[in-house]
């Protein structure tokens, strides 16, 4: 199972690199490695697992964190959160965005980032996307809200980018234009 101790932190070339497309039909490695990421999103949001093995929540993660520069992530909002998704996402794209944009209120953080850089993160508010899961089969799906945040997070870290980037410099919390905050 993955461990604090495999996640790779801030100042690790590989965070920001862009990460490689996998083939399909995916190798049992490529294929254990998908399963090992939602594994851990589900683990860290059990208190039992999460304390018993000192887990640092988190509602995805993506292969480049664990130190594997492939185009692959997982997504798994509890039911508890209101939001019914559970994903693994291989080659993921954007294929179309709303124009409107969408923060949250309380910022963003990252497993790969061991301090608390406040500040809104713009993202889109809704996202079109496409991906593909472990058997190879292309699915679709118009996201919102949180999960809508939460995969743009997942693929800014197949592109190497850190939510941090998108941080207003001169002024983290400045209004941005045409947003909805996410609370
Ligand atoms: O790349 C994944 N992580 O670093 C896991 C830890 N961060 C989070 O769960 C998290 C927290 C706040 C906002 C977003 Cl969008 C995300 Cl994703
Ligand atoms: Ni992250």
């Amino acid at each position: 199972m993955i461990r604090m101790k495999d996640i790779i932190r801030e100042g690790h070339p590989t965070l920001r690199k862009r990460s490689e497309e996998v083939q399909f039909p995916l190798s049992q490695e490529d294929r254990k490695l998908g399963e090992d990421l939602l594994e851990y999103v589900i683990n860290s949001q059990d208190e039992e697992m999460a304390q018993k093995y000192d887990l640092r929540p988190g509602v995805g993660i993506a292969a480049p964190q664990i130190n594997v520069p492939k185009r692959i992530f997982a997504l798994h909002f509890d039911e508890s959160t209101g939001e019914n998704l559970s994903m693994i996402a291989v080659n993921p794209k954007i294929v179309s965005h709303s124009v409107e944009k969408a923060y949250l209120t309380s910022g963003e953080g990252c497993l790969s980032v061991d301090r608390s850089i406040p500040g809104y993160v713009p993202r889109y508010a809704r996202v079109t996307v496409k991906a593909f899961n472990l058997e190879g089969e292309e699915f679709k799906m118009r996201l919102k809200g949180l999960p809508a945040i939460a995969f743009q997070h997942e693929l800014d870290h197949l592109n190497g980018i850190m939510f941090f980037d998108h941080i207003n410099s001169q002024n983290p919390f400045a209004e941005i234009e045409n947003a909805t905050p996410i609370k």
